[in-house]
């Protein structure tokens, strides 16, 4: 049997779970509807027994023994009513079993008072007895221990009450005990049945919500990993920049901005120089050392609204939203000599890195993200072709197909 069945296995007398904590969790989800429930009852059980009054007038006429009958009812309604209140009030978690089962004593006890009182009418008594039993087991709700107490000392205490003040005898003895044993069987197999039933609902609520629990941690596991995805798809692993595909797509979003807009949008291809050679010089750990402090730079030469990518290799590329010739040339130009000021520590101290920096500035009638780019990588061929360490811009669109050459400036 698994411990998760073991613990939620309910005891085929008591009704009760066998396990103490899941009892006492039980008890601790029904307590404010438990006190409600028993306070009412005792409320309607002690009025009843009260109004009892009228018919103990008409049997008996305002004699002593009446008002002594009176101050009996009107003592066990005044004690039930204000167990009922405590009852509701008590803002305790779990219900106290000695504080339900008070009230069943007080009017188990005062049905019993009256039969010394009017021995004459025994047998109406009886009736009044058995109904009393049954609304016992069947108004107080999952009290099943505290109930069959209540009840067992009303009926045995009726039986001896019987004999001793209203001379009974041993056939109605027999009779009553009879019909006290079937009602108690009655009520209690009925309300035991309700509270394996309810535990049973219980137990269901518990697995339902164990098992939400467990999908809701699988969703947060999920998303978890769906994030870890996202991160991996989005960002350079080496250099934390931008992935070229997620690079590309916000570059783009940007670039729609710009021109609906009619704002001035930059584009820079960066590419490290002589990497081959650092990497041949130093070795390809180093060499990714070399990257990621030029990645470093590159982030922090640039603004928050502007997006940097690694586009491959030893190559990045940044899109510069409201910047034209002017702005473009004043960020590339900080980022050239920043990276050209890099210290390395240790083995590559003597290392001097350089990028060279290709800008296209977009014009009015740009349409697309990829033709700046290109614009931009041809500038940054021109940069490398005259000796690198250098910021290059495009001054004209390439006349795609023409075999047109573009005219570009060259800043070292
Ligand atoms: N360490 C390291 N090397 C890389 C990485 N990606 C590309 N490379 C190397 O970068 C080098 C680029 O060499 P080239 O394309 O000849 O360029 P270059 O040596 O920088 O020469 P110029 O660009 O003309 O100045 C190649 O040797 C690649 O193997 C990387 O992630 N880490």
């Amino acid at each position: 049997m698994s411990s998760l069945h073991e613990k939620r296995s309910i005891h085929w007398l008591t009704g009760q779970f066998r396990n103490a904590d899941q009892e006492a969790e039980y008890r601790r989800s029904i307590s404010s509807q438990v006190r409600l429930e028993t306070a009412l009852a005792v409320v309607v059980a002690a009025l009843i027994y009260g109004i009892f009054m009228i018919a103990d007038y008409q049997v008996m006429g305002p004699n002593r023994k009446f008002y002594l009958m009176v101050i009996t009812r009107a003592v066990v309604v005044c004690l039930c009513i204000t167990l009922a209140v405590i009852i509701v009030s008590r803002r305790r978690h779990v219900y106290e079993t000695w504080l339900h089962a008070m009230p069943l004593w007080i009017l188990a006890t005062g049905i019993l008072l009256i039969i010394p009182m009017r021995p004459e009418s025994i047998n109406a008594q009886v009736t009044g007895t058995l109904v009393a039993t049954l609304a016992f087991y069947l108004m107080i709700p999952n009290l099943l221990t505290i109930v069959t107490s209540a009840s067992l000392y009303l009926g045995i205490g009726f039986l001896v009450f019987a004999v001793l003040f209203a001379g009974a005898s041993p056939w109605m003895v027999i009779r009553v005990a009879l019909l006290l044993i079937m009602a108690n069987g009655v009520g209690f197999f009925a309300l035991l049945r309700l509270e394996k039933l309810r535990r049973g609902q219980f137990s269901l609520l518990l697995e339902e919500r164990d098992r939400n629990r467990q999908l809701l941690d699988e969703i947060a596991h999920r998303e978890l990993l769906e994030e870890q995805l996202r991160r991996v798809v989005e960002r350079d692993a080496l250099t934390g920049l931008d992935s070229r595909s997620h690079f590309m797509k916000r570059a783009e979003v940007l670039w729609q901005g710009s021109r609906q807009g009619k704002m001035p949008f930059s584009l820079f291809m960066i590419d490290v120089d002589h990497f081959k050679s650092i990497n041949d010089t130093w070795g390809h750990s180093q060499g990714d050392l070399v990257l990621t402090k030029i990645a470093e730079v590159c982030a922090q030469s640039m603004r928050s609204t502007d997006v940097i990518g690694r586009f491959g290799g030893e190559e990045f590329v940044a899109a510069l939203p409201d910047s034209g010739l002017d702005d473009a040339l004043m960020v590339a130009e900080r980022l050239r000599t920043r990276v050209a000021a890099l210290p390395f520590e240790e083995r590559m101290r003597e290392l001097q890195a350089s990028v060279t920096i290709g800008i296209a500035v977009a014009h009015g009638d740009d349409v697309d993200l990829q033709a700046l780019i290109t614009r931009a990588d041809r500038a940054l061929y021109v940069g490398k072709r005259e000796g690198r360490n250098r910021v290059v811009v495009c001054d004209e669109q390439r006349d795609e197909g023409s075999g047109e050459e573009s005219e570009e400036r060259s800043l070292t």
